[in-house]
């Protein structure tokens, strides 16, 4: 069975509020889906409810072909100061996955590797740009290799070098097996890069 990553017929409510209904996405690993739709339509929602962090009001999340584990599923945020522990330095944040397995990590390789000038490695996210913040966050994921990544507007915090940059290495993470849920306001970079679309339509 092809491992992938699934929602079924889900819904989502906030209070008295329908955000979405009967949405159905499934992305196989080593895959992109693509989620479009306007301004309050509900994708950052529904990554919540793939990545576990919600409950759905109705439908279910199935993880295909795989026994969940914690890191299997990685988020990239688009605000990654919301996610950033602010007392941290970014090697530490780049490198926790790593510690938490127990395993080493060459900090210094990764944040080369997502074009983060090493000297910042010792600084904390409130002394470094939301873009440099981001590509830290990036570099997490890298060291954190998740079966799945969900990636909410992951360059909207980013120049257009920077935004290729970023596209090419969750690419990388994807040639590398992984299945990732893209969401984007720039539509032409969703169509792009993903095998399938889901468009969520909004009220
Ligand atoms: N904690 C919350 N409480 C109440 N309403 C919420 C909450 N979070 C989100 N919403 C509402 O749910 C709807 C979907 O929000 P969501 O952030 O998922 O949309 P989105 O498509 O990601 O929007 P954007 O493209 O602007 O980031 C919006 O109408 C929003 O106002």
């Amino acid at each position: 069975m092809r491992v992938a990553l699934a929602g079924r017929g889900l819904a989502a409510r906030h209070g008295d509020t329908e955000v979405f209904s009967g949405v159905d996405i499934r992305v196989d690993a080593g895959t992109v889906v693509g989620v479009v739709g306007r301004s309050g339509s509900g994708k950052t929602t529904l990554l919540r409810i793939l990545a576990g962090l919600a409950a759905p009001a109705a439908g279910r999340v199935e993880h295909v072909g795989f026994g969940y584990r914690p890191g299997d599923i990685g988020l990239l945020s688009q605000h990654p100061r919301l996610v950033s522990n602010p007392r941290w330095t970014l090697r530490r944040i780049v490198g926790e996955p790593a510690a938490i397995a127990g395993a080493g990590c060459d900090v210094e390789a990764i944040a080369d590797r997502v074009g983060l000038d090493p000297a910042l490695l010792d600084r904390r996210p409130s002394q470094v740009s939301d873009g440099q913040l981001q590509r830290a966050c990036l570099g997490r994921l890298l060291v954190q290799k998740p079966r799945f990544v969900l990636a909410d507007e992951p360059t909207a915090m980013l120049d257009p070098i920077s935004t290729r940059a970023v596209i090419a290495l969750l690419q990388q993470l994807v040639d590398d097996g992984a299945g990732m849920v893209l969401v984007s306001h720039q539509r032409r970079i969703v169509e792009a890069r993903s095998d399938r679309l889901v468009e969520l339509d909004g009220r």
